[in-house]
């Protein structure tokens, strides 16, 4: 049975779709951790493309000045730097001083056959040691977390933080937008409609079963998939598109595209709320209460975004019966997973 608190009235998502809409300019200083890879360079492309962000620094452990001298040549407004762990900028910790948001897609990605937990054993210690500079460095950034496996990573990170005494949940994010992203893209496939009048809360966590999409929430579309086998098809389809893109690149790795999309929606909702825009509102895996009585004290749900970061964290709604048995599946291995993450700091701090 679902925690009752989790059920109360959900508020809409609004669309993921709708990329840097901005009426207004702010500073916003954005480090890229990972920049060099599938998902770092289109991420920093798309920042840079942001007006919300003023200084953009990439990181990475290979490359990183190449790529930031590259993207430095687009003709809009931020400043961007790339960093090397030895280069003369200065290492991560010069691209981290004063950062206000910093995305972390460093890391492994998976090949055919391979879980995301499998990635646990490479990726763990990177963004451990990552986060350890963060919490020395810019303890007051938003940190967002899009290393796999993301139901663990992000544990992991807040463990690190907890320890140097700079915790502060609000203001830490598993990036979950690319569930929220495929659901809208398939459902309005089927519907017949565009993906930006589509919204669907993706709730739980970010992988397999722990992918929980509440179609019955979906607004008009969610008339257009009945339970049976099209439903099912449907929420296989959220649950394992990873997978699908696994296995299309045929062991050079997992999405890298529709992710760097779906981080820099993530960042500019963000930066939006940071600068006074009320009702932003996106999907986003942070600690929560909701599930909290049974062991998932990290949990996907629809975050109202303010200055500060998590504002105000809203309960999954209304789920129809077979939303309740996806929870159901979902909590056992969610929270498994955080235990795992917060079981492995504390042996290997
Ligand atoms: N949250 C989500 O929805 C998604 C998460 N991912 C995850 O994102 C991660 C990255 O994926 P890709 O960009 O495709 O991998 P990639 O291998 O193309 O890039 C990873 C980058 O991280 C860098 N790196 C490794 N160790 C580092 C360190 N200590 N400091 C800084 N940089 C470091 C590498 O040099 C490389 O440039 C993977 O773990 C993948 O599973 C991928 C897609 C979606
Ligand atoms: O499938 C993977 O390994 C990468 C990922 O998290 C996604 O595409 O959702």
């Amino acid at each position: 049975m679902i925690g009752r608190t989790a059920l109360r009235t959900a508020a809409p998502l609004r669309s993921a779709s709708r990329l840097f809409s901005s009426s207004a300019s702010q500073n916003s200083a954005v480090a890229v951790l990972g920049a060099s890879g599938g998902i770092g360079q289109p991420l920093s492309l798309l920042l840079k493309n942001d007006p919300l962000v003023t200084s953009l620094r990439l990181f990475d452990v290979r490359l990183a000045p190449g790529v930031a001298a590259d993207i430095s040549h687009v003709n809009t407004p931020a400043i961007t730097t790339g960093y090397s762990p030895d280069g003369p900028e200065g290492g991560l910790e010069k691209a981290l001083e004063g950062a206000d948001i910093i995305v972390i897609p460093a890391g492994v990605p998976r090949k055919p056959g391979m879980t995301r937990d499998d990635l646990f054993n490479t990726n763990a210690s990177i963004v451990r040691d990552l986060a350890k500079t963060a919490a020395k460095v810019a303890p007051k950034a938003h940190l967002l977390v899009i290393s796999n496996p993301v139901n663990s990573t992000v544990p992991i990170v807040a463990e690190v933080f907890k320890k140097a005494g700079v915790y502060d949940p609000k203001r830490l994010f598993g990036v979950t937008t690319l569930d929220v992203t495929r659901a809208s893209t398939f459902l309005s496939g089927i519907a017949g409609l565009k993906p930006s009048d589509v919204v669907v809360p993706v709730v739980g966590g970010h992988s397999g079963v722990t992918i929980v999409p509440l179609l019955s929430q979906a607004g008009p579309a969610a008339k257009s998939v009945q339970p049976g086998e099209q439903y099912e098809k449907l929420v296989h389809r959220i649950q394992f598109g990873g997978d699908e893109v696994v296995k299309a690149k045929d062991g050079a790795g997992s999405a890298t595209l529709s992710m760097a999309y779906a981080g820099a929606v993530f960042a500019n909702a963000l930066m939006r709320a940071a600068k006074g825009e009320s009702g932003v509102k996106e999907c986003s895996y942070v600690e929560s209460p909701l599930y909290k009585d049974q062991g998932a004290t990290f949990f996907a749900s629809p975050i109202t975004l303010g200055a500060e970061g998590v504002k105000e964290i809203h309960p999954v709604g209304n789920v129809s019966a077979e939303e309740e048995k996806l929870l159901e599946a979902a909590i056992p291995e969610l929270k498994k997973n955080i235990e795992k993450g917060v079981a492995w700091v504390a042996e290997n701090p």
